[in-house]
């Protein structure tokens, strides 16, 4: 596609900007027909001026704004605030973009375009009616949606089919590297979207946007990569198998509100799995209604997911076949689980260091350099 084959518009618009130059990508024949390089000014005058009323959230990225475009379609955009010396260049970027917008899935959010104006550079999303996974699930009453057991086992195998679409079926596959339930966004009838991927892909390489001097995202890190930076598909595994145990279990990953010997969700669930007591980890709002031997299953896929050797982690389809149990996970060993609570108590007062650990070089599995510093 070629980035300056852009051409002028005048759209009549329901705002007091009755008539503003658009700038549109034109498709090249046989080219995706869906991506679109929007001007900054559609993009203003689509959330309003980038108003607060419109702000939806924030997340390490920057702002997340509703927009309606002109064509009566609602956006979530997503306006970069990352140092431009961290991000590709104009050219690279649209291109990276492109690539993202042909991953089409029904559980991966649609990316339909972006937004390139000077140092100014923005995202563009389907808008997903019922927010983040985390807002619904762990937010509390305010929301409005209780999940109950159908909901939250079609969520978790949402997920994975998203998941195992993009390690297996894309070439080259793509490692997330921050799935956790804010990176989870949900459509008007609850089917789960991932979001986030590929982000790392429109930053230069050593550029990293993983936010973890947030204790939440620390506790979805697989311990291999919170230590040593490797990151494979398997990390993805890990995090997966915590956001299962969050699903099922209605609790954070860490949790310091709670009893002592309950602060770190993955522990919980090894010691339950120990003692065979697994249903006392099932959220109490469901009361007895759920099947116990789906939940006594999908918790064991969890918490093979978050085994300490990502060797024995499952392969995301694999798993998907044991959450629907077309593979018998009862006749698989379950091992000591990567826990996050030496992790959490080391890491957690060094924010900015922390950070600075997790770097990597690209989208594809990478064991960055040295993390001498790491104390
Ligand atoms: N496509 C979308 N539709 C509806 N709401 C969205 C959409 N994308 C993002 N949001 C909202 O904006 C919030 C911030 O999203 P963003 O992906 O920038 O950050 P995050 O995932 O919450 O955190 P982090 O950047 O640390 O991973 C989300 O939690 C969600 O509430």
């Amino acid at each position: 596609m070629k980035f300056n084959s852009c051409f002028s518009k005048c759209f009549s618009l329901p705002s007091e900007t009755a008539i503003i130059d658009i700038r549109k990508e034109e498709p090249e024949p046989g080219n995706d027909q869906n991506f679109t390089v929007f001007s900054y000014s559609e993009l203003k005058v689509a959330t309003h001026g980038f108003s607060a009323s419109n702000k939806i959230g924030e997340g390490a990225f920057g702002s997340v704004y509703k927009g309606l475009l002109t064509n009566g379609s609602i956006v979530a955009v997503k306006m970069l605030s990352i140092e431009l010396e961290s991000m590709r260049g104009e050219r690279e970027f649209v291109s990276e973009i492109t690539t993202l917008t042909n991953l089409e899935h029904e559980n991966l959010v649609t990316l339909v375009g972006c937004c390139v104006e000077g140092a100014k550079r923005f995202l563009v999303y389907n808008y997903m009616e019922n927010n983040s996974l985390a807002q619904v699930l762990l937010g509390g009453e305010q929301n409005g949606i209780k999940l109950r057991w159908g909901a939250r086992g079609r969520i978790l195998l949402g997920v994975a089919r998203g998941l195992a679409y993009l390690h297996e079926e894309v070439k080259p596959h793509i490692v997330h590297r921050d799935i956790k339930a804010s990176n989870i966004l949900l459509d008007q009838n609850l089917i789960p979207k991932v979001s986030d991927f590929g982000l790392s892909r429109i930053l230069r390489d050593n550029a990293s946007h993983i936010s973890t001097h947030v204790a939440g995202t620390l506790g979805y890190l697989a311990p291999e990569y919170a230590i040593s930076g490797r990151l494979t598909r398997k990390t993805d595994v890990y995090s997966f198998g915590v956001l299962l145990l969050e699903i099922i279990s209605g609790q954070t990953v860490v949790n310091f509100d709670l009893e002592h010997g309950e602060h770190y969700l993955v522990q919980k669930a090894w010691d339950l799995y120990r003692a065979n007591r697994l249903l006392q980890l099932v959220d109490p709002v469901l009361g007895m209604n759920y099947p116990e031997e789906d939940a006594v299953r999908y918790i064991k896929v969890g918490l093979l997911c978050v085994q300490e050797t990502a060797r024995f982690r499952p392969e995301m389809s694999t798993a998907l076949k044991m959450l629907t149990n077309e593979i018998d996970i009862g006749v698989v060993q379950i091992s000591q689980p990567g826990l996050v609570a030496d992790l959490m108590n080391i890491k957690l007062g060094h924010k900015t260091t922390f950070r600075s650990h997790y770097t990597e070089a690209s989208n594809m599995e990478s064991t960055p350099s040295s993390l001498s510093s790491c104390s």
